[in-house]
């Protein structure tokens, strides 16, 4: 890495060059080298919001937002690094976020055309691969107002408490049985039957493998693949990708056209009945009825716009929510003081009911605390979404072209010592005790969820779902880690993805409080 000052307004050293960028053509060499030389790939490592099948990827290594803070700590919150032909943005801190996601926000609240957006956003007609304009914002109103209003989320809410009942008694009986829980799969498996009951009306089963292709999907999508910064290569498909592209594109179609073939059969006869309606009901009652919350949009939102759309809902829930409360569960294992002083909450609050209800939430202030400290050293997007820009402009007297890309590295946030002190380290819920600090706020410290005109829609079925979940499972068990193992044992490593898991799966033994 070699610091150089970049652009004609550049006064300071905060942006920072890949030295293979100095120069363009031999950054091309470099990579192209780098693809050819690489033996098959023994395992898969990401690269923002790409992956790359060499096993060291470039510049950054396997946990990008790691080597990006460290970078930001030499060269400041506003860095800039190329990639190909790409030039990308990197901010590191909450003042910063501020000028390019408040301040500047419509300047950069596009999204980048990448090649795996023509095949699995049907060329971007949803939303989260979308690029800024009047489709976008007519579809993200279609999905707040429609799909995901509090008064939708709440008509869920016995699909919730069902499946919430079968995995206590699953996990009643392994601890009858004194069997180690899987909790990253039990979670993973609750929040996908949930998700899709919402989404298509029925769950995962041995005929209906949505989840499998998906999943596989996602790991493809997330590969680092060369053709999207050196364009000249995507014809000889170098990697293989765009074959797998189009064979794993094609296979999530037909499933998502059988499924929407199913409803079709039944819509008419659903809408005038008082059963309740999927989300695939209601995109396709869009059709029989006029609606002034989203103008003309039934002549918008065409067949591929409505998959598009449930592509991207599927994508941007179950893994983000799965992922929150395998954190959760795990930060609250590795700190037994936390976890009892969350436990004692919910005896007063719940006391000897059989569930924690979704109405028992708002009493549950621990908690909450317990969800923002967790997510603020362990974010689950830990840069966010890319977004990119449409026009050029000057922030703090930099230049940046169009087109740029921006990388927002929330992880940095939460280890910022001037923002949360100098025990940042520590895992202390109570730090948010007496604040108003929230992720709903305008608090630019705490944005898991993004913020502004990009920021996350479904932000509130997510904190639902992630509050509901933990509070059942920590409510009627005890859990001890495995084998003897201590809770400072506990590996709290992370792997990166399209989401930041565990790097290990979570296991303890669950012991029913009765
Ligand atoms: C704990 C759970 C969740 C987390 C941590 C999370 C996080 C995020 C983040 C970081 C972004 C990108 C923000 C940006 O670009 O600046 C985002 C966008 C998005 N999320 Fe979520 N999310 C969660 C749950 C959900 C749920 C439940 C849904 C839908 C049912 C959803 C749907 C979306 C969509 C569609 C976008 C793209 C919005 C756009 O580009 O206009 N997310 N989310």
């Amino acid at each position: 890495m070699k610091k150089i000052t970049m652009t004609k307004a550049s006064t300071s050293s905060n942006y920072v060059f890949c030295y293979i960028c100095n120069t363009i053509s031999s950054h091309r060499y470099l990579v192209l080298a780098i693809a050819i030389s690489s033996s098959p790939p023994q395992e898969t490592t990401t690269w923002p919001y790409a992956l790359t099948n060499h096993r060291k990827p470039p510049l950054t290594g396997n946990l990008p937002h790691r080597a990006l803070h460290k970078l930001s700590q030499k060269y400041g919150p506003i860095m800039s690094i190329r990639l190909g032909s790409i030039q990308f943005v990197i901010v590191s801190s909450p003042e910063a976020a501020k000028l390019f996601l408040g301040t500047h926000d419509v300047v950069f609240a596009s999204r980048p055309n990448i090649q795996a957006t023509k095949y699995f956003a049907y060329s971007g007609k949803g939303l989260t691969f979308t690029e800024y304009g009047s489709y976008w914002r007519n579809v993200r109103k279609f999905c707040t107002l429609e799909l995901l209003s509090a008064k939708k989320i709440n008509s869920f809410a016995g699909i919730r408490r069902e499946e919430i009942r079968l995995m206590l008694e699953e996990i009643r009986i392994a601890s009858v049985g004194r069997k180690v829980v899987n909790l990253s799969e039990t979670v993973g498996a609750l929040i996908e039957g949930m998700t899709c009951r919402m989404i298509f009306g029925k769950k995962n089963d041995d005929k209906f493998l949505f989840k499998s292709v998906m999943d596989e999907s996602m790991e493809a999508i997330g590969i680092f693949n060369l053709a999207d910064y050196v364009p000249m290569l995507a014809p000889f498909d170098l990697q293989g990708l765009t074959k797998r592209f189009k064979l794993l594109s094609k296979e999530l179609d037909e499933i998502l056209e059988t499924l929407i073939n199913e409803h079709e059969e039944h819509i008419l006869i659903k809408s005038q009945s008082h059963e309740e309606m999927d989300f695939i009901d209601i995109l396709l009652s869009l059709k029989h009825r006029y609606s002034n919350t989203h103008d003309g949009l039934s002549f918008t939102i065409d067949r591929s716009g409505m998959k598009c759309i449930l592509v991207d809902l599927i994508a941007g829930s179950i893994d983000t929510i799965k992922t929150s409360v395998e954190w959760i569960l795990a930060a609250l294992i590795k700190h037994p003081r936390v976890m009892k002083k969350l436990q004692q909450e919910l005896k007063v609050v719940i006391g000897d009911k059989h569930v924690v209800e979704e109405t028992d939430l708002p009493n549950l202030s621990y908690l909450h605390m317990v969800v923002k400290e967790t997510l603020r050293l362990y974010p689950i997007a830990p840069l966010l979404v890319p977004h990119q820009s449409m026009e050029d402009i000057v922030i703090n007297g930099y230049n940046i072209p169009k087109n740029t890309r921006l990388l927002v590295n929330y992880w940095a946030f939460g280890r910022d010592s001037k923002v949360w002190s100098e025990n940042w380290e520590e895992f202390l819920p109570e730090r948010f005790l007496d604040t108003e600090v929230d992720f709903r706020g305008h608090d630019y410290q705490l944005i898991q969820f993004g913020i502004g005109r990009r920021g996350c829609p479904g932000m509130n079925l997510g904190l639902l779902n992630t509050g509901l979940v933990v509070s059942n499972m920590v409510h009627f068990f005890d859990w001890e880690l495995p084998s003897g193992m201590s809770s400072s044992d506990l590996d709290m490593k992370e792997k990166f993805g399209l989401t930041t898991p565990r790097a290990k799966p979570l296991l303890a033994n669950p012991i029913y409080q009765n």
